[in-house]
């Protein structure tokens, strides 16, 4: 295919994905690197029509301004990906690159006397080395950071391999004094056409990358309860059927926090939400430290799921839960609160509907005795 044809391809690529990740700009809900994203897009995308446009008619300073371009937007690519994955870099870097590189290319252009020979291309291919070295660095971050995700793998994939392109580019060019970007050069078009895979694969391994994110998110939330940010009764009921299902030996409790209405009324709403925060960490630290699973089941009844091959007993588990619960509501609210427990073992019941049955009989039992 024509050179021509791949740049403008290319740039139509960029454009597509500027439009898109734009749009998402407005959403609330979309990720911080969205807009640098969009941004970097644009400005590939008017670089490459540019570049296109400059070898058709044959102009030598508009093709620096595409090159230049290209650079600017390399380099805002880079800026996204840094932002993607979090990764700390100071705003200076950015600057001082895009200041280096457009520098050091435009001043080669007056030197070298035509932009399309192989020392100009020498010169491009080792200055893209620096703006997509860093989004390779930022990629290779994100990836450790999500190593399962599949768009994670493929931003670091192309921007790896467009890094070892410009790496190949450079000495093929550096040895060949007939090397022109124009020729219908193997090197050339081959070049050409990474670059539009590049551009492809950066912009679907974004795109793909926020969606995968979002998704990821959108799930947590249907399982979590957002005062407690544990499990809420619909996810935990579905972890217990399940462990019930597998034969696996475990006892459910039945927490109940008691008299809350009145610490309510006596300390007001948000007293109350703090309790209950504070009763979700101390058994989401239970959670992790015994491999158990624990829940909101409404209001202020929660679940709490020990598996029987736990290291402690359940009655020390409960028993520092009780403690801790005093003495952290003590120094919250001013006031020691406690609960009361109602339970069930899995080999007591044949199913979860029996099981949770059986462990609020025996709440409401120890409730009506408190009430005593
Ligand atoms: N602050 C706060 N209170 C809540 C929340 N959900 C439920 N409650 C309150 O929890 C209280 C539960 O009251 P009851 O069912 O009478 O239970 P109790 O006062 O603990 O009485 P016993 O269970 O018999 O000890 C009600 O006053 C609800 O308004 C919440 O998310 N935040």
């Amino acid at each position: 295919m024509d050179i021509i044809t791949i740049i403008v391809l290319t740039g139509l690529t960029n454009l597509t994905f500027a439009l898109y990740s734009w749009q998402q700009v407005s959403n609330p809900e979309s990720h911080a690197a969205c807009k640098p994203f969009a941004q970097a897009q644009l400005i590939k995308a008017v670089s490459y029509f540019i570049f296109a446009a400059s070898l058709y008619h044959a102009l030598a300073d508009m093709r620096l301004i595409a090159n230049l371009l290209i650079f600017i937007g390399c380099w805002a690519e880079a800026r996204a990906y840094i932002q993607l994955a979090g990764t700390k870099l100071r705003g200076r870097f950015w600057a001082i690159g895009i200041v280096t590189t457009c520098a050091v290319f435009t001043w080669m252009h007056y030197t070298s006397g035509d932009n399309l020979n192989n020392i100009m291309i020498v010169t491009s291919s080792v200055l893209l080395l620096l703006p997509i070295g860093t989004s390779a660095y930022a990629l290779y971050q994100l990836y450790r950071q999500h190593p399962g995700s599949a768009f994670a793998r493929v931003l670091l994939t192309v921007n790896s391999m467009m890094l070892l392109f410009c790496i190949v580019r450079a000495p093929v060019a550096a040895t060949n004094p007939d090397f022109y970007i124009t020729q219908r050069l193997f090197m050339n078009q081959a070049f050409m056409f990474a670059t539009f895979i590049f551009a492809l694969g950066n912009g679907i391994g974004f795109i793909g990358f926020l969606k995968e994110r979002s998704d990821q998110k959108l799930r947590q939330r249907a399982d979590v309860d957002y005062l407690t940010a544990i499990y809420n009764r619909q996810c935990f009921e579905k972890l217990t059927k399940e462990k019930l299902k597998s034969g696996a030996s475990f006892s459910l409790y039945f927490l109940d926090i008691d008299k809350f209405k009145s610490v309510n009324d006596r300390f007001g709403h948000a007293a109350g939400d703090q309790a209950l925060r504070c009763f979700g960490k101390l058994l989401r630290n239970k959670q992790e430290k015994h491999h158990g699973i624990v829940g909101r089941l409404g209001g202020e009844e929660f679940g709490l799921l020990l598996p029987q091959s736990t290291a402690s007993s359940h009655q020390q588990i409960l028993q520092t839960l009780r403690d801790n619960f005093a003495a952290e509501t003590q120094t919250l609210i001013g006031e020691p609160l406690t609960f009361s427990l109602g339970y069930c073992t899995s080999n007591n019941a044949a199913s979860l509907h029996e099981l949770m049955h059986k462990a609020d009989i025996l709440l409401y039992a120890a409730k009506a005795e408190l009430a005593k």
